[in-house]
């Protein structure tokens, strides 16, 4: 079937605007309103999809799929009607959107390469943008999350929030920070550079600090959770610190931290024992404020936090430091501690030995 403006019932130029919409989206359908949106079209120019239901793991088919089982069995005019619908309220929401991507978008600050930093609606929004690489942590990207936070204390917004880009959230360290720098200087990232300083900006930072894990979350992207003020979590995000798997230790203020939020024997089973938590269990265990599902996590989490950025910042702020104040210099001790810890893991042969195996299994497949 050959779409026109006339077969859509809409003007020629919104017709056009829609098409242009739709060649961005198939290039990238990586969130929520753009998977449907793409189920839509094909359903409106191809017919139902029906391919079978993919494995639990493959994140990005398995949204597509929901989506399309979330339209039900839509006859073909509701179908264009809907496609309409959702271009026109997407072109418009584009503009003024939270939804990263769009390289123009009002609000976006310059100079990053591995985040996006866009400031809106009283929200600064820090989105990890490695998604070829599951958003894992370089060198460059820590510096860049430690500066994007710095600015994001001074800035006039009233919540910051931390997401991923793609289907994870985060995978953790970047595993090849190991593999590419003299053994000294693993002494500076451990006690002086990077991590030390990486996650003291965390403790310190004075505004409401939110999480929304819109996939898998692996190592410090875990850890720091401790350090937030919300975590709203997809039901399709996991939480794994695979520390000792790695021959490495818990950072991230997390060996304090997890004990305290859930008890000793979980956190144990968590960092000591690799154990992977979903969302519900990380929920159950208090690591995550509330858990949505996925067809609409992105809708029902951005609506409650243009609610909350609406809300008196210095009170906010003001009240923040209450919560957090009785606990901050403990919170550096520990920190200090951890990183005195990983000083030494990162130069065992546990750790190394753990790196090396990873990337060997990579280059077999
Ligand atoms: C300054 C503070 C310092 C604190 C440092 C301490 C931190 C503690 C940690 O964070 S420990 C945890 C470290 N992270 C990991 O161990 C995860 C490693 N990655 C994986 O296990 C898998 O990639 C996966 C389960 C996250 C995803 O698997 P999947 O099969 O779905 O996808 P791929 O493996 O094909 O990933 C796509 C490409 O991305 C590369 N990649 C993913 N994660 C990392 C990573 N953490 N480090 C390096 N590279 C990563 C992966 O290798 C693929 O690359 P390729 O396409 O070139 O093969």
């Amino acid at each position: 079937m050959h779409l026109t403006a006339a077969s859509m019932q809409v003007s020629q130029q919104d017709f056009e605007k829609a098409q242009e919409q739709l060649k961005l989206l198939k290039k990238d359908p990586g969130n929520e309103v753009k998977l449907k949106l793409y189920a839509l079209f094909k359903q409106a120019t191809e017919g139902p999809c029906n391919s079978p239901k993919p494995g639990m793991l493959d994140f990005v088919k398995k949204a597509k799929w929901d989506a399309w089982k979330s339209l039900g069995s839509l006859p073909q005019d509701n179908a264009k009607q809907k496609y309409t619908e959702l271009v026109s309220g997407l072109i418009s929401a584009e503009s003024s959107s939270q939804v990263p991507g769009a390289a123009a978008e009002e609000g976006r600050h310059d100079g990053y390469e591995n985040i996006i930093v866009n400031t809106q609606n009283n929200i600064t929004k820090i989105t990890l943008n490695r998604p070829e690489m599951k958003n894992a942590i370089s060198h460059e990207m820590y510096r860049e999350i430690m500066k994007a936070l710095e600015e994001a204390a001074k800035d006039d917004s009233t919540i910051v929030v931390i997401t991923g880009n793609g289907d994870y959230y985060c995978s953790g360290n970047d595993l090849k920070n190991f593999t590419n720098i003299p053994a000294d200087a693993m002494e500076k990232m451990a006690k002086e550079g990077e991590a030390l300083d990486f996650v003291a900006h965390f403790i310190d930072f004075p505004k409401p600090l939110i999480a929304v894990v819109n996939g898998p979350a692996v190592g410090i992207s875990v850890t720091l959770l401790g350090l937030f003020d919300l975590v709203y979590a997809s039901d399709m995000a996991t939480f794994h610190t695979p520390f000792s798997q790695l021959g490495q230790s818990p950072e991230g203020c997390s060996s304090y931290l997890f004990p305290k939020i859930m008890g000793a024997a979980k956190a144990n089973e968590i960092l000591l024992f690799n154990k992977k938590l979903t969302a519900a269990e990380a929920c159950a265990h208090g690591l995550v404020t509330e858990v949505f599902p996925n067809r609409t996590f992105q809708k029902e989490v951005w609506a409650r936090l243009k609610a909350y950025a609406s809300l008196p910042k210095n009170s906010l702020a003001i009240s923040k430091q209450l919560l957090r104040g009785v606990e901050k210099e403990k919170l550096h001790a520990v920190n200090s501690q951890e990183c005195e810890v990983l000083k030494e893991r990162w130069l065992s042969d546990e750790c190394l030995n753990a790196v090396v195996a990873f990337f060997q299994r990579k280059s077999k497949l």
